[in-house]
């Protein structure tokens, strides 16, 4: 998913019992229950409290930087890439974008604090032409982003962390993967740090996501903080770009894991071959230890055999070769119960989410957990009866509070492989209708539209159609497409409806008691995209507001 804006942190997280966001608040060394939070005071990222200062003198003999005269012993504290970010001390490093040329904004950051400049040839001819003379300049010959990580990394003495490393890669899943690794994490008493689409989150300590994966620099000021904060164990999303645009740089995996991969992000990768080449890439040695693969689809077979470091098969289909199996032995709309039973012995659980891939993702956790070195025992004497007390913000998040009446649960799912899963999920628990609701992307994969529809209408009884982040595009164009695909499916009955906030009250008067809404896309988000604004819109909100409306939440 693409660029998240942050808006009031009160409304992006339901669960806030303090919104404290003093330095006090933000250094506190408590470790507190997950749903306790304590949000960042405005912060772009989560920097460390203290850092030792480096003198750039030092990274430029280390990384060959020309530096302009007189600026070997400055003394640089933190790194950036976002002139708005710019803390006091801040090496701030100007790089070419789509957009922009970083260094555009070297005035701005010399403004915040910025104690020098890291840039490539094209980037010191800007500050030159624009005359910003006091901020010192070091000046690579390469693409910054290269050595952004390996930078940032010494300056936050992030190169070695004896805290245990986590990565996870996949169409669908990650976030879940994430929270779920955390929470197993805490269960065996190893302190967890996790960094996802949804939010980075330290303990109490949460920022809001803008990328899956951050850029380099972000991540090593992340890891640092975490180093400060007893961290033993960190979880991270690592989308495919993430590992083709370096953000992973200067960061070794103790474990990867792969779960699935179905179409998304053609608008860039063109096809199949070359995402599946991107999220493979992170199977190297020259980013992780060893690996978790579910093998059940042709992608994750393939990764198994090609992976260049050593890996451990996950299978849950009967039938399918594997180290590891996994069997779903009760589901119904309240969570999905499980054995996994491998080389590290056997392992019975329950996640209060539905379906079989809910179970999956807890199942792969665990594995990779034993592939740390922790094992199954350790996280099972922490859990009540193996029920693993998972909370993911947006993900299948349930916003009624049970009751008589149909059940409302917005979700992150953006795409064919995610509605399939959902739905297929779904149509084995539900007793009543299913009722879908979802609009898609603009300016992102349009191939992948039709598809949406088609599966969405066949795995639903209702649906209805609504706008989601249409961006440049003309959302009835993007509706069209949608509304090909579900009426292509000749099974639901479908509806345009195209402003979510009246297609949620479209749903819930169509729905009954033992009747199931999901809202498929929104999530966790806050906004939505329009034409180039970003408006401020939740749809968990607004979803219990108009719950409320209808009376069937207090
Ligand atoms: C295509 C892509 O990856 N673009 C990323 C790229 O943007 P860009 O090249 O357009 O940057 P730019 O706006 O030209 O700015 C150039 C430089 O000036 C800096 N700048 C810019 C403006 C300013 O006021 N001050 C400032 O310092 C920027 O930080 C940047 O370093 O660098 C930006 C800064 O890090 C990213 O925010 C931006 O991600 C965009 C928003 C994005 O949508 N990325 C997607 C494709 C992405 O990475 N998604 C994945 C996958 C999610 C999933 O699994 O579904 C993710 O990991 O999030
Ligand atoms: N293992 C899975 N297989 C297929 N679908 C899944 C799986 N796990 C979760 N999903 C579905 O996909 C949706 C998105 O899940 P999640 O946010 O965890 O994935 P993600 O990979 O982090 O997505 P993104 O990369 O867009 O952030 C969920 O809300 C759920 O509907």
């Amino acid at each position: 998913m693409p660029l998240k804006r942050r808006f009031a942190r009160s409304i992006y997280h339901p669960r806030v019992e303090a919104t404290s966001s003093s330095p006090q608040a933000t250094s506190c060394n408590r470790r507190v229950g997950w749903i306790h939070v304590t949000i960042s005071n405005g912060d772009l990222t989560i920097r460390p409290q203290h850092t030792s200062a480096i003198p750039l003198g030092q990274l430029a003999s280390h990384f060959g930087f020309e530096l302009s005269a007189d600026s070997a012993d400055v003394l640089i504290t933190g790194v950036t890439i976002n002139s708005r970010d710019v803390r006091p001390g801040d090496l701030y490093v100007g790089m070419p974008g789509a957009k922009h040329h970083g260094a555009t904004f070297a005035a701005d950051a010399l403004e915040r604090g910025a104690a020098a400049l890291l840039t490539d040839v094209a980037g010191r001819n800007i500050v030159n032409a624009a005359g910003v003379r006091s901020l010192p300049v070091a000046v690579t010959l390469g693409h910054p982003r290269a050595i952004l990580g390996a930078v940032s990394a010494e300056v936050y003495g992030t190169d070695e962390l004896s805290a245990k490393v986590f990565g996870v890669t996949g169409t669908n899943g990650k976030t879940s993967i994430v929270y779920l690794i955390a929470q197993l994490l805490e269960a065996a008493s190893v302190a967890p740090g996790l960094s996802s689409t949804a939010e980075r989150r330290i303990g109490d300590e949460v920022i809001v996501s803008d990328l899956t994966s951050p850029e380099s620099s972000e991540l090593h000021g992340l890891l640092a903080r975490m180093v400060e904060r007893g961290v033993e164990g960190v979880a991270l999303e690592v989308s495919a770009q993430a590992v083709d645009r370096h953000r992973i740089d200067g960061v070794h995996f103790d474990v990867v894991a792969f779960n699935n991969l179905s179409q998304d992000h053609l608008e860039e990768y063109g096809d199949m071959e070359h995402y599946f080449a991107a999220k493979a890439a992170l199977f190297t040695p020259e980013h992780a230890e060893r690996g978790v693969v579910v093998v059940d689809g042709p992608y994750g077979q393939r990764l198994a055999r090609e992976a260049q470091i050593p890996v451990t098969t996950l299978a849950t289909e009967y039938g399918q070769s594997a180290d590891w199996h996994l069997a779903v032995t009760r589901q119904d709309l309240d969570g999905v119960s499980f054995v996994l039973q491998g080389p590290g012995g056997q392992f019975r659980g329950r996640v209060p989410v539905f379906g079989k891939f809910m179970a999956e993702n807890a199942a792969l956790s665990l594995i990779m957990l034993h592939e740390a070195g922790i094992p199954l025992e350790r996280v099972s004497s922490g859990l009540e009866k193996g029920l693993i007390p998972i909370h993911i913000p947006g993900r299948l998040e349930e916003i009624t509070e049970g009751g008589e009446g149909p059940r409302f649960y917005v979700d992150y799912g953006h795409t064919p492989g995610s509605f399939a899963a959902m739905l297929d999920a779904l149509g084995e628990v539900v007793e009543g209708n299913i009722i879908f609701m979802f609009g898609a992307d603009g300016d992102r994969d349009t191939t992948k539209r039709e598809e949406m529809g088609r599966i969405a209408a066949q795995g639903s009884d209702t649906l209805i159609v609504c706008d989601y982040h249409p961006r440049s595009e003309p959302p009835e164009q993007i509706r069209a497409q949608l509304l090909t695909g579900a009426r292509s499916a000749n099974h639901a009955r479908v509806y345009e409806e195209a402003d979510p906030r009246s297609a949620i009250r479209l749903a819930i008067s169509l729905a009954s008691p033992g009747d199931v809404i999901v809202y498929a896309g929104p999530g966790h988000e806050d906004y939505q995209e329009v034409a180039g604004e970003f408006l401020p819109y939740s749809a968990r909100d607004e979803v219990r507001v108009a719950l409320r409306e209808a009376g069937l939440l207090a």
